[in-house]
């Protein structure tokens, strides 16, 4: 009788990869579709505000993506940039001429804003019914209570990622590396929307390994490259990977990686996302399914076909 060891998968077999960049185009056409509709029915398409402030390379990406693919989309894409040195009352001021333009239908606040703003107290001056990003107090509210409601974008991508991979959510137990308000602490309560069990860990968590190691679903949201380790994952987990890190390669250029040990991983997961092409086109997405939603609800439409199902709450 051989051995096996107790990590590697007996059969060799690598993990499927979860196509988050198809998926996402996917949702892309499921928003374009509504969008179309409440063109139709309201003379305008939905329309999309960006609010940018300061000069953060990573920032001014993720925009120009935000930017290019609501268009393509078929909506409208109005982006505000503001300079580093912006007060807090000229962007509380514009903040809230969209909040009251008609013709605005979400309003997303890029983060971080530069140092001397206050992210929170920008954040909640948006108008729920336009907060897109699902990060006002009444969108979180919404999600505690299970109300109705615009829910966060990155996490509402990694429940669909899961549910791609493995169907029916109910009764997996769903670790989530990561509290932030943004991603780790709104995942971890739509999961438990989902019927998972959920334990929600950070950086004071003791045994962190051990605990990851009983994931059936672990997501990872801390922002630290490569800390998911291949011991770090029970075989045939699913792990969704969050983390977007940029690091130094080198020969100087620099590349994008994940939190999770990828290549290790790769032989002990069932289903693993990749950085790129994992979470990150889905965070785009479903911004777009959002203000498609939003739209619609502002209109006091019934929420268009294409994008009932697709996205959270
Ligand atoms: N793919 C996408 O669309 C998106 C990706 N991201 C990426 O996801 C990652 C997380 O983003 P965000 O939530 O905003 O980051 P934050 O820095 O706001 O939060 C990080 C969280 O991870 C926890 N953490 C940090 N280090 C450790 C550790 N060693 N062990 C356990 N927990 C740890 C922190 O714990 P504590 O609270 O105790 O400090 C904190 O709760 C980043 O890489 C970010 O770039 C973010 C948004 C969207
Ligand atoms: N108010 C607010 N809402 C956000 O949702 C928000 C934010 N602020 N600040 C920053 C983070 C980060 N984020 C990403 C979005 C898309 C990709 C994405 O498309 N990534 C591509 C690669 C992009 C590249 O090459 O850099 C991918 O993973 O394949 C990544 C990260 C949204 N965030
Ligand atoms: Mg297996």
């Amino acid at each position: 009788m051989t051995v096996q060891d107790p990590i590697l998968r007996p059969s060799g077999r690598r993990a499927v990869l979860i196509d988050g960049k198809a998926a996402a185009e996917g949702l892309d056409q499921a928003a374009r579709a509504g969008a179309l509709e409440l063109t139709q029915t309201l003379g305008r398409p939905p329309c999309l505000a960006v609010v940018l402030a300061g000069e953060d390379p990573a920032s001014q990406v993720y925009v120009r993506n935000k930017v290019r693919r609501t268009e393509s989309a078929g909506m409208i894409s109005v982006e505000h940039r503001l300079p580093a040195s912006v007060s807090q009352d000229e962007l509380l001021a514009l903040i809230g001429r969209l909040n009251i333009d008609p013709v605005v239908d979400g309003i997303l606040v890029q983060l971080p804003l530069p140092a001397g703003l206050d992210a929170q107290t920008v954040v909640q001056a948006i108008d729920p019914a336009k907060d897109v990003d699902g990060l006002t107090a009444a969108s979180a509210g919404a999600l505690v209570l299970g109300a109705p409601g615009l829910r966060p974008c990155t996490p509402a991508g990694c429940v669909y990622l899961a549910r791609q991979a493995l169907g029916d959510l109910t009764g997996r137990h769903v670790v989530v590396i990561g509290r932030s308000i943004l991603v780790g602490k709104p995942a971890a309560l739509l999961f438990l929307d989902a019927d998972c069990t959920v334990s929600l860990a950070h950086s004071r968590t003791r045994d962190l390994p051990a605990l990851a190691r009983q994931a059936d679903i672990l997501i990872a949201a801390a922002g630290r490259p490569g800390m998911v380790k291949a011991d770090w994952i029970r075989p045939g987990a699913t792990v969704i990977d969050v983390g977007i890190n940029r690091v130094a390669r080198p020969d100087g250029s620099s590349a994008l990686t994940g939190d999770a040990d990828y290549e290790a991983a790769l032989d002990i997961a069932d289903f693993i996302t990749p950085v790129p092409g994992g979470v990150g086109p889905m965070t785009i997405a479903m911004l777009l399914i959002n203000t498609v939603r939003a739209c619609a609800r502002r209109a006091g439409l019934a929420i268009p076909a294409s994008v009932a199902g697709t996205g959270a709450g």
